[in-house]
């Protein structure tokens, strides 16, 4: 099977030597990709296009999986599964190309295209009229329509070859892998983060991938799952790493000590600051986010300069001025949607009284109050790894926890939430829950009488169910999440 490959045209505007050394890296992309799943795959690198062929299969199901392989493929503009035929005069094209098209025209209307480099005894608009007027004579077609017809025959005649195009497709667009440096990506998992990694990867960024653990179990693995799907589906080309920085006592220390105005902005430079020295260790030019102006109120301008001003690394922000609903287009579109919402919204710092508007010195006051050898010691225990290994943990999976609705007799309700939450919206009960903030939890749930039962309760279920899971993991048999009707 033979796919023609066309380049980004972004790439065909460059300097000679450039737009040759792109092009080799795509082949190289292309290679690496293909040849897993066709050993005997061979990529050749023309000037303006690349060559693939797959012998010795010619079947639907290598069709389709060339498909999904190269449309995965930074740098590629669009591609052609086509056949190849020596070119002769105007009636051996026609016949080559009814040897493909000539049945599959039956009930169908049709036109023929042709482009044509190199010198011939006829001109495109005759190779097209000869091809079409034999097409509709010979078999049984809908007849010839030049504007929306059913079917497009292309072929393309260069010099003395013939390709007789079988379909085309889109590609990614953007620019090969390997050609654009490293960046660290700052990945939570949800729409944003997704997607603004997925944009580094198509413009041809090495894109590792930079997890902060805030004490999630669920969190953690979904999170991983959708590094490797991006890695796997768009830049599997290179090997990238996945790297998790433990930052429960990044967050307990913060939750302790900072005033909750200030939490997500502190949260987020402290994230930036560890992240520079990932980005350090692993020689990557540049930090990525998701963050998009207005999204949430870490996300004003005023509180976007405030993070900023964290670090001297250079932040990309891919979404910077994109609208959620355009976002989750694309996650649609790259076949991320479903796995990014069911990603659980994991926030380690549950502010209710965020500041929109906050001042550089009133932040940098609030982290001077904090012992920022937690920072140091989440940097020191930091773990990375190859990104095809992550999969391993996932399925490992995560422990499912029991949901209860009515706590039986000896059952104790454990409440979660922040104290601030737990202010606003009190829980009443009888006999009255434990108070446990989440992030004193994994600390205080071994001091507590083993012989009984443990619900655990937060507003939504979510924390409640991460937790859970997460001191299941650790051993705990004796929980299971509250979950009153
Ligand atoms: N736990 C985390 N680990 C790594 N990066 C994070 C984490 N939390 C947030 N970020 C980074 O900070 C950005 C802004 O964080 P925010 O909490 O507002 O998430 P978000 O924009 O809703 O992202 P997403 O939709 O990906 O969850 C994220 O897009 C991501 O790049």
């Amino acid at each position: 099977m033979h796919f023609i490959i066309r380049l980004f045209p972004e790439i065909t505007i460059k300097s000679p030597s450039v737009r040759k050394r792109m092009a080799r890296q795509l082949a190289d992309n292309i290679r690496i990709i293909v040849r897993r799943e066709f050993a005997s795959a061979r990529v050749r690198q023309d000037w303006d296009k690349l060559d693939v062929n797959v012998r010795g299969h010619e079947d639907d199901a290598t069709a389709l999986a060339m498909t999904r392989l190269l449309s995965g493929i930074p740098g590629i503009a669009n591609f052609a599964r086509v056949r190849t035929f020596e070119a002769g005069d105007l009636h051996k094209i026609y016949e080559d190309t009814a040897s493909i098209w000539g049945a599959a025209l039956k009930g169908h209307t049709f036109r023929v295209r042709a482009k044509r480099t190199g010198n011939h005894a006829f001109s495109s608009t005759e190779l097209e009229q000869y091809v079409g007027g034999g097409l509709n004579q010979n078999f049984e077609s809908a007849g010839v329509k030049l504007r929306d017809p059913d079917i497009t025959v292309q072929l393309e005649l260069r010099d003395d070859v013939l390709y007789v195009i079988e379909d085309k497709h889109q590609g990614l667009g953007g620019f090969p892998i390997g050609t654009q440096g490293d960046v660290i990506s700052l990945i939570s998992g949800g729409f944003d983060s997704t997607v603004a990694s997925y944009q580094c990867v198509k413009r041809g960024l090495r894109t590792h991938y930079c997890f902060f653990n805030l004490g999630g179990k669920a969190h953690e693995l979904g999170v991983k799952e959708m590094a490797y799907y991006l890695w796997h589906r768009f830049g599997s080309s290179h090997r990238v790493k996945f790297i998790t920085v433990p930052f429960e006592g990044v967050v307990k220390e913060i939750l302790e000590k900072v005033d909750p105005s200030c939490m997500g902005v502190v949260l987020k430079r402290l994230m930036l600051k560890a992240a520079e020295q990932v980005a350090q260790r692993a020689k990557a030019e540049a930090l990525v986010t998701g963050e998009a102006v207005a999204q949430v109120s870490s996300q004003t301008l005023t509180n976007l300069k405030c993070i900023d001003q964290a670090t001297s690394a250079l932040v990309l922000r891919p979404l910077a001025l994109m609208n959620k609903g355009d976002i989750i287009d694309v996650a649609r579109d790259i076949g991320a949607e479903a796995l990014a919402a069911s990603i659980p919204e994991y926030c380690g710092v549950i502010s209710v009284k965020p500041s929109a508007s906050l001042r550089l010195h009133k932040v940098e006051e609030a982290e001077a109050a904090m012992d920022m050898s937690v920072l140091e010691e989440a940097l020191e225990n930091a773990k990375a790894q190859l990104i095809d290994t992550v999969m391993a943990d996932v399925e490992k999976g995560q422990a499912q926890v029991d949901s209860v609705a009515q706590p039986l007799e000896g059952d104790v309700v454990i409440d979660i939430r922040h104290p601030e939450e737990i202010e606003i919206k009190p829980l009443v009960l009888d006999p009255a829950a434990l108070v446990i903030p989440f992030y004193n939890l994994n600390e205080a749930y071994s001091k507590l009488d083993a012989t009984k039962r443990y619900l655990l309760f937060c507003d939504r279920g979510v924390m409640s169910e991460l937790h859970a899971s997460y001191l299941k993991d650790e051993g705990h048999r004796n929980v299971a999440v509250y979950r009153p009707d």
